[in-house]
C-alpha cells in the first residue's frame, strides 16, 4: 500500500486545522505516518491516531528549533527513508516550502507547491498566475513532496482510529554543523483572532478604510474571523505588514473573504482569489473587485460594515 508522510512542526497543545487537512489528504493516498518536531502532548498523539496515523516519527535531536529550517529537512529526509513514503505533505508556509525544496534536493524528489487539491493517484492541483489558472501536476520521481494551502480540503476522520507506533529517527550528525543558528526570538502579542492564513473567514480592508480598521475588526470578531489588509493599507501604516494579503503578502483561501474598501488589483487578487466565497463592499460600482466577487455591495463601508456586524450579533443572540 502506498504511504504518505505528513510533517507537523511543533504540533502544540492541539492539532491545527491545516494539519488535520494534511492528514485527510494523506489518508486518501494510502497508509499514513507523521513526522513531527518538538513536544508531543498525549492528547495530540491520540488525535493523530484518531486521524489515521499509524507511525509517529520523532527526531533524535531536541534542538532543531534552535536553527533555521535546514536541519528539519535533514531529519525529514531520514524519516522518509525510515517510512518508505512515496508522498510527503507539508504546510504551504514559507518554512514549509523551504523545507520542501531542501527535501527535494536531498531525495531527488519532485516538489509541488501551492497545492489546493490532491487526487488519490498523487496528481496535485495548484492555483497559479494570481489564482487565474488552475494547473495539474504529478511528480514522476519515487518520492513526491507537496506543500498544501490551508482550507483546501474538508477535514474528515477515518472510521477506525489507530494507536500509532512511536519511532525515533536519527538526525544526521552533520545536520546542524553548517546550519544557521537562531540567536533571538521575540513573541508577537496575540490578537485573540485566528491566524490569517488558517482562518475560515477573513475580513480585509484597503485604502477605503482611511486609517480606521475598527469597524472591520468588530465584524471579524462577530464572525470569529481574521483581519486582513491590502498593501495600500499596510504601506500607509494603518495596520501591520503581517496582515497584508496578496502577491507580496500572505496567500489566503478561506471559506469566506470579505473585502471592504479594496479595489481588487491583480496583486491583491493573487493572495485571495481562491477564497470559496468572496463578498465585496466598495462604493465604486466599477471597481474591479466586483468582477471576482460572489456577492457585491455598492456602498460606503462605514455604513455597510457596522450594519452587517449588528445583524450578525443579533442573529447569534
Ligand atoms: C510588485 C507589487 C506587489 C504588490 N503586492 C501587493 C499585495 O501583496 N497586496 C496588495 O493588496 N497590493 C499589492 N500591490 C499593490 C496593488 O497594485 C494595489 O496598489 C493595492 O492593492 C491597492 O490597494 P487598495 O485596493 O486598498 O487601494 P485602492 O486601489 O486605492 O482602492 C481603494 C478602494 O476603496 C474604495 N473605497 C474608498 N472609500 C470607500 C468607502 N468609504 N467605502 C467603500 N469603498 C471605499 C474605492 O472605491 C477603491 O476601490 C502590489 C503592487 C506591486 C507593484
Amino acid at each position: 500500500m502506498a504511504k504518505a508522510l505528513v510533517f507537523i512542526d511543533n504540533p502544540g497543545a492541539a492539532l491545527k486545522k491545516s494539519s488535520l487537512e494534511l492528514l485527510t489528504i494523506a489518508r486518501s493516498l494510502g497508509e499514513v505516518a507523521v513526522a513531527f518536531n518538538g513536544e508531543l502532548h498525549d492528547d495530540v498523539a491520540a488525535a493523530l491516531g484518531a486521524h489515521g496515523a499509524s507511525v509517529l516519527y520523532r527526531p533524535s535531536a531536541a534542538d532543531l528549533d534552535d536553527y533555521l529550517v535546514a536541519p528539519k529537512a535533514a531529519y525529514l529526509a531520514a524519516a522518509v527513508a525510515a517510512s518508505g513514503a512515496g508522498t510527503v505533505l507539508l504546510e504551504n508556509t514559507a518554512d514549509g516550502k523551504e523545507i520542501a525544496a531542501r527535501l527535494g534536493v536531498k531525495l531527488n524528489a519532485g516538489v509541488i507547491t501551492d497545492v489546493v487539491g490532491v487526487d488519490a493517484d498523487g496528481t496535485a492541483h495548484k492555483s497559479v498566475l494570481a489564482g487565474s489558472y488552475t494547473t495539474t501536476a504529478k511528480a514522476r520521481t519515487a518520492v513526491a513532496v507537496l506543500t498544501v494551502k490551508p482550507n483546501s480540503v474538508d477535514v474528515e476522520s477515518p472510521a477506525a482510529a489507530s494507536t500509532p507506533e512511536a519511532v525515533t529517527v536519527e538526525v544526521p550528525s552533520d545536520a546542524t554543523a553548517n546550519a544557521a543558528r537562531i540567536t533571538g526570538r521575540a513573541e508577537k502579542a496575540a490578537s485573540g483572532r485566528p491566524e490569517l492564513t488558517e482562518a475560515r473567514i477573513v475580513v480585509a480592508g484597503g485604502r477605503g478604510v482611511d486609517g480606521n480598521f475598527g469597524p472591520l475588526g468588530e465584524l471579524a470578531d462577530a464572525l470569529g474571523g481574521a483581519l486582513g489588509a491590502s498593501r495600500a493599507a499596510t504601506d500607509a501604516g494603518w495596520i501591520g505588514h503581517d496582515y497584508q494579503v496578496g502577491q507580496t503578502g500572505k496567500t489566503v483561501s478561506p471559506q469566506l473573504y470579505i473585502s471592504a474598501g479594496i479595489s481588487g488589483a491583480i496583486q491583491q487578487k493573487a493572495g485571495m482569489q481562491t477564497s470559496k466565497v468572496i463578498v465585496a463592499i466598495n462604493k465604486d460600482a466599477e471597481s474591479p473587485i466586483f468582477e471576482i466577487a460572489d456577492f457585491g455591495i455598492i456602498g460606503d463601508l462605514f455604513k455597510v460594515v457596522p450594519q452587517a456586524t449588528e445583524e450578525i450579533k443579533k442573529r447569534k443572540g
